[in-house]
């Protein structure tokens, strides 16, 4: 069988409330499960239940507590969990995308702009770019007298489109959702649901946090119930 893209085993995380006296807040405990290429995992579970602290941890924007988070990257595996920050933005660069919730703005830049940066940043020819991150505008429908505005004073959901455009643009083979479908109306939860398709289909192995059950249904191939690995259940 082919190597997973990416193998948590004995992943913990428990946040210490600095400004509460040192509280303990255990989150998860001994998570484990493999990403494979190809393949859509989602994670499930009720509200609090860590999903959303998972996937943190897997893009290295929280610290873990225990365990190991092995990424396939540059033909070996590379521990993220004890990764230091430049390899972390090394793995983000070539083998870890991560499509969040919510566009972070940047004033003065256009939506084609913010589109086409992470093809730019990777050395990518500027007009080539610029016509890629059209054609994904295009794809999310987002009205071509909109491209050359900052997305400041965008709908919620035309900035969850311009959102996953960018996230979409490159060829990471891992790719990280934290429900990028929120604000979207149904014909561009259908767009997405089959860029997603697309993906699974490029052999890139996806992980992604879904409420809208429908669209989980529609692309989850696994899911992972995050309850499994709550520190109370573990105690108990
Ligand atoms: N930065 C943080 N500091 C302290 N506690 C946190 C932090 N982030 C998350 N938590 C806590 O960890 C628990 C799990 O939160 P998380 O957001 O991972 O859950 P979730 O399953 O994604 O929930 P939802 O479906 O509501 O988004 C919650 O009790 C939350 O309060």
């Amino acid at each position: 069988m082919q190597t997973p893209a990416l193998t948590v085993t004995g992943l913990g995380k428990t946040f210490t409330m600095h400004l509460r006296g040192g509280i303990q807040l255990p989150v998860v405990a001994n998570t484990r499960f493999a990403l494979h290429a190809g393949t859509c995992t989602v994670l499930g579970g009720p509200s609090g239940a860590g999903k959303s602290s998972v996937l943190k941890m897997l893009y290295g924007n929280y610290g873990t507590s225990a365990g190991r988070i092995l990424v396939s990257h540059r033909g070996r595996e590379v521990d993220l969990a004890a990764a230091g920050p430049r390899t972390i933005l090394e793995l983000r660069r070539e083998t870890i995308g991560y499509v969040s919730q919510f566009l972070r703005v940047v004033p003065r830049i256009g939506a084609l702009d913010i589109v086409a940066e992470p093809l730019v940043e990777r050395g990518a020819d500027r007009v080539e770019a610029a016509r890629r991150a059209g054609e994904l505008l295009s794809r999310v429908n987002l009205p071509e007298r909109l491209w050359e505005l900052p997305p400041a004073t965008f709908s919620g959901g035309e900035q969850q489109r311009v959102n996953i455009a960018r996230g979409f643009i490159t060829d990471h083979p891992i790719l990280l959702l934290d429900e990028p479908t929120a604000s979207l109306d149904a014909a561009n939860r259908d767009v997405v649901v089959e860029m997603i398709a697309e993906k699974k289909r490029a052999g890139v192995a996806l992980l992604g946090i879904f409420h809208d059950t429908e669209i989980r249904n529609a692309v989850a191939d696994v899911t992972i119930d995050v309850t499994g690995f709550s520190p109370a259940r573990k105690a108990a």
